[in-house]
C-alpha cells in the first residue's frame, strides 16, 4: 500500500518571531529540511504545505502545495493532494524525529488503522487560578496518571482522515491535531511512546534547546 508523509509547514511562526517557522535554521539546516529528511526514507512520497507564495528549496525529496489559514486546513489540503492509502502527518516544527519512532508509528498504523506518537506526562500538573492582579496562582492539581502529551507523527488510513476532516469542516469543529479528529469521528487511535527530543519548536526558548540538541543529533547517524 502506498504511504505518504504529509508535512504541515504553512504556519507563520508568530510565537517564535522569526518569520515562517519551517524555514528557520537550526545548526545550518531548516526545520523543514530536517523533518523531510527524517521521513523520506520510510515512505513513498513526501508532500509539504507551505505558506502562500513560498517555494520548496531545491534538492529536497518532496513536492509542495499551498497551505491554509489554520493547521487543520493545511492538513485537509494535504490529504486531498495525495492518492496514498496510508498517511503520516508530521509537523515541520518537530525537527528531531528518530527512525525508531517513525517505524513504531508506522507499525501501529498498519496494525490498528490509526496511531499517534505521544509522551506520558512527567511533571505535576495543575489548572491555574487567576489572582486579583491577573497573575496566575496554584488552582487545583490535575491527576497526572494516564495523561499523555500528544506529538507527531500522527498516522492513519487516508480515507478515515479525509472523512474526519471533511466532517469537522462541515460541523465547524476545530481540533488541535488529526488524531483528535479521528477520535472525534469514532476511530480508535493507538498511542505510540514518543521522545522528549521530539519537541515542537514553538517559542524562542525551544530554539535554544533545538540548537543544543542538533549538535548531538547530527553526530548520531542512527537517529
Ligand atoms: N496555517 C497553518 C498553521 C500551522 N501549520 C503548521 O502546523 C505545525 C504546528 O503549528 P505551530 O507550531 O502552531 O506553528 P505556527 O502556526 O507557525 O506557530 P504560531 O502559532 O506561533 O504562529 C507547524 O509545522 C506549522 O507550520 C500549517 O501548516 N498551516
Ligand atoms: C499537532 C500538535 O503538534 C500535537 O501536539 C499540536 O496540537 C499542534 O498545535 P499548534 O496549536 O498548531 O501549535
Amino acid at each position: 500500500m502506498k504511504i505518504a508523509a504529509l508535512i504541515p509547514a504553512a504556519g507563520a511562526g508568530t510565537r517564535l518571531g522569526r518569520g515562517p517557522k519551517a524555514f528557520v535554521e537550526v545548526a545550518g539546516r531548516t526545520l523543514l529540511a530536517r523533518s523531510i529528511a527524517a521521513l523520506a526514507p520510510h515512505v513513498d512520497e513526501v508532500v509539504v504545505a507551505l505558506p502562500a507564495g513560498m517555494a520548496l528549496p531545491p534538492g529536497l525529496p518532496a513536492r509542495s502545495i499551498e497551505g491554509g489559514n489554520t493547521r487543520q486546513s493545511s492538513v485537509l489540503r494535504l490529504l486531498q493532494a495525495t492518492d496514498a492509502e496510508l498517511v503520516l502527518i508530521h509537523d515541520a516544527a518537530r525537527p528531531f524525529l528518530s527512525a525508531a519512532v517513525t517505524r513504531a508509528v508506522l507499525e501501529a498504523m498498519q496494525a490498528f488503522g490509526a496511531a499517534t506518537v505521544a509522551l506520558p506526562v512527567a511533571d505535576t500538573l495543575l489548572r491555574a487560578a487567576e489572582e486579583e492582579d491577573g497573575g496566575p496562582s496554584w488552582g487545583e492539581r490535575v491527576e497526572r496518571s494516564g495523561l499523555w502529551a500528544v506529538q507527531t507523527p500522527q498516522a492513519g488510513r487516508r480515507e478515515w482522515l479525509l472523512a474526519a476532516h471533511l466532517k469537522a469542516q462541515q460541523a465547524g469543529f476545530e481540533a488541535t491535531d488529526d488524531a483528535g479528529l479521528l477520535h472525534w469521528a469514532g476511530h480508535p487511535v493507538r498511542l505510540v511512546p514518543g521522545e522528549a527530543s521530539l519537541l515542537k519548536v514553538t517559542a524562542p526558548g525551544d530554539l535554544l534547546l533545538a540548537q543544543a540538541l542538533a549538535a548531538m543529533w547530527d553526530a548520531s547517524p542512527d537517529l
